[in-house]
């Protein structure tokens, strides 16, 4: 296991605080996974009508770049990319107008490439050798994936104890029953998850379900104060 150890690029601070606060107006980061840009918008569209402002677009099918470009016309929606996993997915994402990008792990490439390109980093890191690689890039959130059986709510403090100041976006395993849990935790920025943006809801068209339990996570967060 090798990590570079490369400086933060100079538009890392200024990104950190302005991710911090794209979270702080985006408590519930959905993953959305689609097969087609006209996919994307009816989601993007249904998640609105919800409350949630945000989409997190994963680069896991081909359909990502286009769902995202697409997506710039719903009002409202602030759309970032997910599943990023190598620079040209980063290349390719911000082109189609990504305004933060997420991965499932931590790589220092797409990291920089991601800072380097004036874009909002959201690496995971599952544990505290990953958060010092990251801390070192000037990153200030990270995404805890997978969450649940990495521990939840007690390893994201226990990991708080040792990294003060630093802000953890809870993804995989969150869902409408546990999301209080997760958002009544101070350095717990937003979570992330796919409950309310099922793929079988997705396939069935189903955008008023996509809306109703995008108003339900909505509520929940706003009964934990975000
Ligand atoms: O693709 C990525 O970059 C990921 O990090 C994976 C997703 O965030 C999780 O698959 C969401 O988890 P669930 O809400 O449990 O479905």
């Amino acid at each position: 296991m090798t990590r570079t150890t490369e400086t933060p690029g100079p538009n890392a601070s200024t990104a950190s605080s302005s991710l911090t606060a794209l979270l702080a107006a985006n408590p519930v980061v959905p993953v959305v996974v689609v097969d087609s840009a006209q996919d994307g918008v009816n989601v993007g569209k249904a998640l609105v009508a919800g409350g949630i402002t945000t989409a997190e677009v994963t680069f896991r099918t081909a359909a990502g770049a286009d769902a995202i470009r697409a997506m710039q016309e719903v009002e409202g929606l602030t759309v970032g990319a997910g599943t990023v996993i190598n620079t040209a997915q980063v290349e390719a994402a911000v082109a189609a107008g990504a305004k933060y990008i997420v991965s499932p792990g931590f790589s220092a490439d797409v990291v920089r490439a991601t800072q380097d390109a004036g874009v909002l980093s959201l690496p995971a890191c599952s544990d505290a050798s990953w958060i010092m690689a990251a801390l070192e890039l000037g990153i200030d959130t990270v995404k805890f994936f997978p969450a649940s059986v990495n521990g939840g709510v007690p390893a994201i403090k226990a990991l708080s104890a040792a990294f003060p100041g630093l802000g953890f976006v809870p993804t995989g395993g969150v869902n409408a029953d546990n999301l209080a849990d997760y958002l009544s935790v101070d350095v717990i920025r937003a979570c992330g998850g796919s409950w309310m943006v099922k793929k079988d809801l997705v396939a069935a068209g189903d955008w008023e379900q996509i809306t109703r339990l995008s108003a339900q996570a909505i509520a929940i967060a706003k009964e934990c104060g975000r």
